[in-house]
């Protein structure tokens, strides 16, 4: 098991920057989640851990061991991709084996460690089928397995589940977080699901543009955000961002405050009189647990708002309320002012 330092990490491809010095702590056994939008750099960073792309500038240590040099296969890390890129040719025991024997581990080890991972990924009945025989699912704890059983002291997942159909999704992200718990690895992991980073992450890393926004645990980005950036990508549906005298309804704001942050399901309905705030329904999206309404505010934004119970109509007036711990306020620079509710 191992932990990961990057200092200053950057990467050129020809003249564009595309990693432009990023400094992160893994602490050994940690589940780390990547996310940002797409061409941030998320799965360029993750191959830059593995040694499938090299390091332009700066340090990447595993454990205490500087690695720019070290070739992939030197590096102790087992990627996963979203492709599982199984052997068509080989059943799941010769994939699963295969890179054990590349590296000449002696057969009976090598059966050993195939029966392993197989008993821990319930693949056991499977091992003499070819990837062609199997469901999405089954191949890609395929390629689960052949990562378990190298043995490696950093995984590295890269959208590992966006193949597959939401159903089985769901299922795999929880092996996934039962099998972090039983091996207690370090886990590196790119996705673009929120609720994937939510659920399996100690840390999520939030990228942009080659930079890192901010590093946290899910409820400290959800909860303390370091500006609108993060804000609006944490979350689904995104924060509501409203002008500060837009918002001037829901009380005191810290001086500087240029704008202010309140997530769509911190938002209640009430009578349009009693409302900090109101406007008008435009959109009612009915979505089985919850509703989420569109409502044009009386000063001209448009503020989305998750409700449980039963929704208003279409054009019905309405008054918005928030509570003040709810309330996220920001510089003109967009960083989150934290002088008033920290
Ligand atoms: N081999 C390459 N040569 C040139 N540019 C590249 C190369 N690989 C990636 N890039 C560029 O680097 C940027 C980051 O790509 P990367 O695949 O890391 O992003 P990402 O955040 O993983 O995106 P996505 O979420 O869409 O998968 C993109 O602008 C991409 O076009």
């Amino acid at each position: 098991m191992s932990s990961l330092t990057l200092r200053n990490l950057q990467k050129r491809f020809g003249r564009v920057e595309v990693i432009r010095g990023v400094d992160l702590d893994v602490a050994d056994g940690e589940f780390v989640v990547f996310v940002g939008p797409s061409g941030c750099g998320k799965s360029t960073l993750l191959r830059m851990i593995s040694g499938l792309e090299d390091v332009t500038d700066g340090e990447l240590r595993i454990g205490d061991r500087v690695v720019n040099e070290v070739q992939p296969a030197k590096r102790g890390v087992a990627m996963v991709f979203q492709s599982y890129a199984l052997y068509p040719h080989l059943n799941v025991r010769d994939n699963m084996g295969f890179g054990l024997k590349v590296r000449k581990v002696p057969g009976p080890e090598r059966e050993r460690r195939v029966a392993e991972a197989a008993a821990l990924l319930k693949l056991d009945a499977l091992l003499e089928r070819f990837p062609r025989e199997l469901s999405g699912g089954q191949r890609q704890r395929v390629a689960i397995g052949r990562a378990i059983v190298g043995h490696p002291d950093v995984f590295l997942f890269d959208e590992p589940l966006s193949n597959l159909d939401a159903e089985l999704r769901v299922h795999m992200r929880s092996e996934i977080a039962a099998l972090h718990k039983r091996l207690g690895n370090t886990m590196i992991y790119v996705t673009h699901d929120q609720v994937e980073a939510m659920t399996l992450a100690d840390k999520i890393v939030v990228l942009r543009d080659g930079l890192v926004e901010q590093v946290g645990s899910p409820r400290e980005l959800y909860e303390r955000p370091d500006n609108i950036f993060v804000a609006q990508f944490i979350g689904s549906p995104k924060m509501n961002i409203l002008p500060a005298a837009s918002a001037a309804g829901f009380g005191a704001q810290p001086a500087g405050t240029a704008s202010v942050g309140i997530r769509p399901e911190h938002l209640s309905i009430v009578a349009p009189d009693r409302g900090q705030l109101s406007g008008k329904v435009v959109i009612t999206e009915y979505t089985g647990a919850s509703s989420l309404l569109h409502v044009a505010l009386d000063s001209g934004e448009t503020c989305l708002v998750v409700i449980d119970g039963d929704s208003p109509e279409a054009d019905a007036r309405v008054g918005l309320v928030a509570a003040s711990k709810d309330l996220h306020h920001f510089g003109a620079d967009g960083r989150a002012q934290r002088n008033l509710h920290g």
